[in-house]
């Protein structure tokens, strides 16, 4: 669990009550998983119910960059897409600051992770990844994704004098290959718009129904904008397609859940010819991408209560494996 700051619920209570419409807070829980931001559980009591929320303390994103993914989820929300919808205050605001930090309310979405998905899950994300880069398609705000190459390009150095020979032999190789992909024409014609950049099990729930059948699991919503941005949506499915279809040896492709994402997927937006053939460099990308975060995640960490950082080796193999496709 990541909370790097601290709340209690006597630190927003009369606030909560004064400046918005949704109730007397009841109770404030820090939230295990996440390793980006401080979460917590917020209940409220409303006319004789509790309603649920999630308050966030933003630790990196900036008071300038956040109204572009709180934005983008109120877009999306509005486009029926099930994502957290922000809560406005009585001014009509959705950024506010607590403690110092950029901080912001949204609707708790029901169900659980799948962490061991079935090709129904991924099924279900596929077809609603491809609604989502579709509904986000006129959201007029533009904002790199800022995990990205001149990122990966700054934070290589830091941490590459952590590895031995061969991991640094295949994070600057591999770093070179992209710097050309990404500086090619292919690359350049390949669409772009809105983009989750981080749709990971652990960022989407399943609604179970009554039976607590997996099978019948339906699509909850997804959540953690805060990676998000204007991006080519391949690197969207690439970066999905790397967390939820993987095999038993957790590095190459499971070719039933990764065929369920790609149909879905493709069922509502088919890819084009030039995103055929960049698939292979895309997923080696989103690989890289994942790396070189938990890479500097690992060496550079940050104080926090609970952290639970994440495995880089996990996504240095799975990017060995990609660059064999
Ligand atoms: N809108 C939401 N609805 C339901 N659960 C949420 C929501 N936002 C966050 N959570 C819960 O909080 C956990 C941590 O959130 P996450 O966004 O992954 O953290 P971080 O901001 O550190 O990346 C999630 O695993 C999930 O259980
Ligand atoms: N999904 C990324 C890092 C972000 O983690 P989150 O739990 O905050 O979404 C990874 O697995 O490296």
């Amino acid at each position: 669990m990541a909370v790097f700051t601290p709340l209690e619920l006597g630190d927003i209570s009369q606030w909560i009550e004064q400046d918005f419409d949704i109730g007397q807070a009841l109770e404030i829980r820090g939230i295990h998983g996440g390793i980006e931001n401080s979460n917590f559980f917020l209940d409220t009591s409303r006319d004789g119910q509790k309603h649920e929320y999630v308050l966030t303390l933003f630790e990196r994103l900036t008071a300038e960059q956040l109204p572009y993914y709180l934005e983008l989820m109120r877009h999306l929300a509005n486009q029926g897409i099930p994502v957290p919808r922000p809560i406005e205050n009585n001014q009509g605001l959705i950024l506010f600051e607590i403690k110092g930090k950029p901080a912001a309310i949204v609707t708790k979405l029901p169900g659980l992770s799948r962490l061991e998905p079935a090709a129904n899950h991924c099924a279900q994300v596929g077809e609603m990844l491809a609604k989502m880069h579709l509904a986000g398609a006129h959201f007029p705000k533009v904002q790199a994704n800022l995990r990205s190459l001149s990122w990966w390009q700054k934070t290589v150095p830091q941490v590459v004098g952590h590895l031995d020979v061969t991991q640094a032999q295949l994070l600057t190789s591999e770093l070179y290959a992209q710097e050309n992909f990404f500086h090619s024409e292919s690359y350049a014609a390949l669409p772009q718009g809105a983009s989750h950049c981080d749709l990971f099990r652990d960022n989407v729930l399943f609604d179970p129904q009554a039976s607590h059948d997996p099978s019948q699991d339906q699509l909850g919503g997804f959540f953690d904008f805060y990676f998000a941005g204007t991006d080519k949506w391949l690197f969207d499915l690439a970066v999905t397609a790397n967390d939820w279809c993987l095999a038993d040896n957790k590095q190459d492709f499971e070719p039933t859940r990764l065929n369920a994402l790609l149909e879905a997927y493709q069922s509502v937006r088919p890819l084009t010819k030039d995103e055929q053939a960049s698939w292979p460099m895309m997923l080696r990308a989103a690989a890289l991408r994942f790396w070189i975060s938990r890479l500097w995640d690992f060496y550079l960490p940050r104080d926090a209560h609970m952290l639970t950082p994440h495995d880089p080796k996990h996504f240095e193999r799975i990017l060995e494996s990609r660059r064999t496709l």
